[in-house]
């Protein structure tokens, strides 16, 4: 068996084409999406991701603001940024790029943003609303991996997913959103013992250990799902995932590559996340052009 390949480039246009219609009507009566973004240091990665969040944003038709900051700027005066952008009625959406410098708070961050315009879905307030099932915004890797699952006609409910990882960002909230669509979840961790055997009982796998191509055939049952959150580099200096494509793809019924897979999807998602804040906004009369 090859498996089919996931493309979260082709799923993601697909989504930013409804985004951007979505903006447009929203522009047509009289409400312009704004999405700011603050980088602190100047980490090459984060760099080029908050790069492109502002040509994706720009391209939907949003408003644009970014806010670089040094690596040594303190952590009062990140949370004096925040709070100007909380207060900013053409801003909808805030987002501070992680991995932070060690000397700043990164909980006390994320909880300065308004859960209103917490776009990353990482405020505990959010965090709360996901897991009861209200609607929020859902942090948007494990969001955009929804996605692709239902955009490929891949069931979930009733199958078992297996999520390798526990971050906040990506494995916690994954296992709540499968578990939301009736799957039957189990988190492994770098703590769990026989990590090979869960593996191998899963449906769906989610791999998002930060291991480059740790999850080998071996780890995969005949005719499963495999999606790859893994964002590494190989011996080569190659981007790689936390799945060892060449050898899973000839087991799996389906897998995500890398790139192109799910990172993608990240992007995409903090639009559709803008675009449904600046929608929240203007239904309650708190979102005008004029504002600009
Ligand atoms: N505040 C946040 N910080 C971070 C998040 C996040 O969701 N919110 N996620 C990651 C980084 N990230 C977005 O911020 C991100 C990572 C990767 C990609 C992506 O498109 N990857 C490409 C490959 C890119 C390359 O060539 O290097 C792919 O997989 O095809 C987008 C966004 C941590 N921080």
């Amino acid at each position: 068996m090859t498996a089919k390949v996931i493309s979260g480039v082709e799923i993601g246009k697909e989504i930013r084409d409804e985004i951007k219609v979505g903006v447009d009507k929203l522009i047509d009566s009289g409400c312009k999406p704004g999405l700011a973004v603050i980088l602190v240091g100047e980490d090459p990665a984060s760099q080029t991701y908050v790069k492109n969040k502002e040509k994706s944003s720009i391209q939907a038709g949003m408003k644009s603001e970014q806010i670089k900051l040094p690596e040594t700027i303190s952590q009062k005066e990140l949370l004096e940024h925040v709070e100007k952008l909380n207060n900013d009625v053409s801003i909808h959406g805030i987002l501070v790029q992680l991995p932070l410098p060690s000397h700043i708070d990164e909980d006390l961050v994320i909880k300065s943003i308004s859960p209103d315009k917490d776009v990353d879905g990482f405020h505990p307030q959010n965090v709360g609303k996901m897991i009861i099932g209200q609607e929020t915004f859902l942090p948007c890797t494990p969001h955009g991996i929804m996605e692709m699952l239902e955009r490929s006609g891949i069931d979930i409910a009733g199958k078992h997913a297996v999520v390798i990882g526990r971050s906040n960002i990506v494995g916690k909230p994954m296992g709540q959103l499968l578990l939301q669509k009736d799957a039957t979840v189990t988190y492994c961790h770098s703590k769990t013992k026989n990590l090979a055997s869960f593996a191998k009982q899963a449906d769906i796998l989610i791999a998002a250990i930060g291991k480059a191509k740790f999850v080998t055939d071996e780890y995969v049952k005949e005719g499963a799902v495999v999606i790859d959150v893994g964002m590494n580099r190989d011996e080569n200096g190659k981007l790689c995932g936390d799945v060892d494509y060449d050898s899973v793809k000839e087991v799996a019924s389906a897998i995500t590559p890398v790139p192109g897979g799910v990172g993608p999807m990240t992007i995409t998602m903090l639009l559709k996340n803008t675009l449904l804040s600046a929608e929240i906004a203007q239904r309650e009369g708190k979102c005008s052009l004029l504002q600009e």
